[in-house]
């Protein structure tokens, strides 16, 4: 997939080429999906590639900084998922004070029609662009027949009477409701971090945990216990987390992420990258008075870990 962070490297191969959906894409869910395979299809009849144009920084984080919500995935977790969707050119266009003043006819014939020459367009039903907000998907769609461009308007896409949307999805993850979360994003949600060292507590408890480095500028699922899986290059396994702040042992300990993998063949992973996917909250942290009730308690969370495994729901 072809990554373009600036409208004038569009060679000559791809002006006038692209069918694009238009939006930011944070968390690539279901809707987002549907958006895209309607892109793909749309490319199909026209002869046309299948591309996105989406915007760096997140225009809320120039517009409106203190409503910018963390990001259910980072840039290039998005960018691989696009990928996987068939998309095969992303426009990352730099959201800078003069673009969001365009008014939206002239993003249309600017940006779009001069700069792309866009030869097809699919959008949501709840699209909003140009100066204020003020362009509509219905706006586009006038546009398009206007200068005769396609514009796709795909309808809300629902679960369980609710629509999809990136926050929505975020309030489930900071809930702690994967199962929800997960139906509405086609994958459970995940973070990716490094594996730093611990305290070497978790050894002498008879759990050693891989510590993972938390990029705080994502969604931080609610505190607690966790059925996970682990992935590491092209391995998985199942496993149990704990994201908090450890109250047994710390007054006010730092919020880490740590994973007992349930596998006794699990190569060093220090300094390796490591993904955890949540898959089900199993209770809250707690404040043991010893240790040892710590130890009997994480070897329910095992056995209640490993029972939902071997269930055929995950
Ligand atoms: C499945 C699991 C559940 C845990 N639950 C709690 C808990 O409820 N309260 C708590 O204080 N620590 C809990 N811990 C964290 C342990 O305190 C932690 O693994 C230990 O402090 C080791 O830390 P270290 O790797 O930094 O040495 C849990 C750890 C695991 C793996
Ligand atoms: N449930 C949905 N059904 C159909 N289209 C959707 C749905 N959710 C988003 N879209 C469309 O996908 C594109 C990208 O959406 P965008 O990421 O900007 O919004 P969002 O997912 O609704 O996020 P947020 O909740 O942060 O507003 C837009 O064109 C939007 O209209």
């Amino acid at each position: 997939m072809l990554i373009l962070r600036d409208l004038s490297d569009l060679g000559r191969d791809l002006r006038g080429r692209l069918v694009l959906a238009l939006g930011n894409f944070d968390g690539v869910h279901r809707g987002h999906q549907a958006l895209l395979m309607k892109t793909l299809q749309l490319a199909a009849q026209l002869d046309a590639i299948p591309g996105v144009m989406t915007f760096d920084p997140h225009p809320l984080q120039l517009l409106a900084p203190q409503k910018l919500p963390p990001m259910i995935l980072d840039q290039k977790a998005k960018l691989q998922l696009l990928a996987s969707k068939g998309i095969e050119v992303v426009l990352v266009v730099p959201f800078t004070r003069i673009f969001a003043e365009l008014l939206p006819r002239a993003f249309f014939t600017e940006v779009l029609l001069e700069q792309v020459g866009v030869r097809g367009l699919v959008v949501g039903y709840n699209y909003t662009f140009g100066q204020g907000g003020k362009g509509t998907a219905e706006t586009l769609q006038e546009l398009g027949n206007v200068y005769n461009v396609p514009v796709e308007i795909v309808p809300p896409v629902t679960v369980d009477g609710q629509r999809v949307s990136s926050s929505l999805i975020r309030h489930y993850i900071q809930q702690g409701n994967m199962e929800a979360a997960a139906t509405c994003l086609g994958y459970y949600p995940y973070l990716a971090g490094e594996v730093k060292h611990g305290d070497a507590r978790g050894r002498e408890l008879g759990f050693p945990t891989a510590n993972v480095a938390v990029d705080r500028k994502l969604v931080i699922p609610a505190q607690g216990v966790y059925a996970v899986k682990v992935r590491w290059q092209e391995q998985q396994w199942p496993g149990v987390a704990n994201l908090g702040h450890r109250p047994t042992f710390y007054e006010q300990g730092q919020l880490g992420l740590e994973v007992f993998i349930l596998n006794d063949n699990v190569p060093e992973l220090y300094g390796e990258t490591i993904e955890v996917e949540f898959l089900k909250k199993l209770r809250d942290e707690k404040k043991f008075t010893s240790v040892a009730e710590l130890k009997e308690q994480i070897k329910l969370d095992i056995a209640k870990a490993r029972g939902l495994f071997y269930s055929p729901c995950i």
